[in-house]
């Protein structure tokens, strides 16, 4: 059995802090906001790949037309060459509880209790009529299985062992 199948993925969620979050020196504050909920382990500067965007935002690629915008132009525009971050978030059902507060993906939405709600600085109708993607600081794993894809692209293959740094839970099902 590999090691990744040992993972017990309801307890782990891959955070992306995106560029526009380190261009405007929120990493602090952000991270802050997350360690609320969830223990953050393992941030990690990055400059990302062009192969790395893609692979993260498979599922965006062909939304040009329906988006009205360059998607894979964007994407790029928005990571390579420019520094982000990634880390681990660990506590019980990490992927739910993390995206529930990020908020929604256009920052005008989201309550003043949420990551881009709070810090996020950018709107879909700004983005939309400068014919841009949304800046919205911080991506997280969708799902549970997301997870594990999502780890597979910003830390694996061969960094595995992260996943098992033993990280006690209180018996109330909180993070320590
Ligand atoms: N209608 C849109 N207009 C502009 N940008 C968009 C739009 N929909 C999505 N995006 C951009 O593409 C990213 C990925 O879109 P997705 O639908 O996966 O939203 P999300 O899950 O909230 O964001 P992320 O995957 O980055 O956490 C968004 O974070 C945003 O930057």
């Amino acid at each position: 059995m590999s090691t990744l199948r040992r993972v017990d993925w309801r307890f782990w969620t891959v955070i992306l802090i995106k560029p526009d979050c380190l261009a405007r020196d929120l990493l602090d504050p952000v991270l802050a906001m997350v360690e609320q909920h969830l223990r953050v382990l393992h941030v990690t500067k990055v400059y990302p790949t062009q192969a790395q965007i893609f692979t993260h935002y498979a599922d965006m690629l062909p939304r040009s037309a329906e988006l009205r915008r360059d998607v894979p132009a964007e994407l790029t525009r928005i990571y390579v060459g420019r520094q982000a971050a990634v880390a681990l978030g660990y506590g019980p059902d990490a992927a739910r509880r993390l995206r529930a507060l990020l908020g929604p993906t256009d920052p005008a939405a989201a309550g003043p209790d949420t990551i881009r709600g709070r810090y996020a600085a950018d709107s879909l109708a700004k983005a939309t009529a400068e014919g841009r993607l949304i800046d919205n600081l911080i991506h997280s794993s969708d799902t549970s299985d997301d997870a594990a894809a999502d780890f597979a692209t910003w830390f694996g293959p061969g960094n595995e062992h992260l996943l098992l740094t033993p990280t006690p839970i209180l018996a109330n099902g909180d993070p320590q």
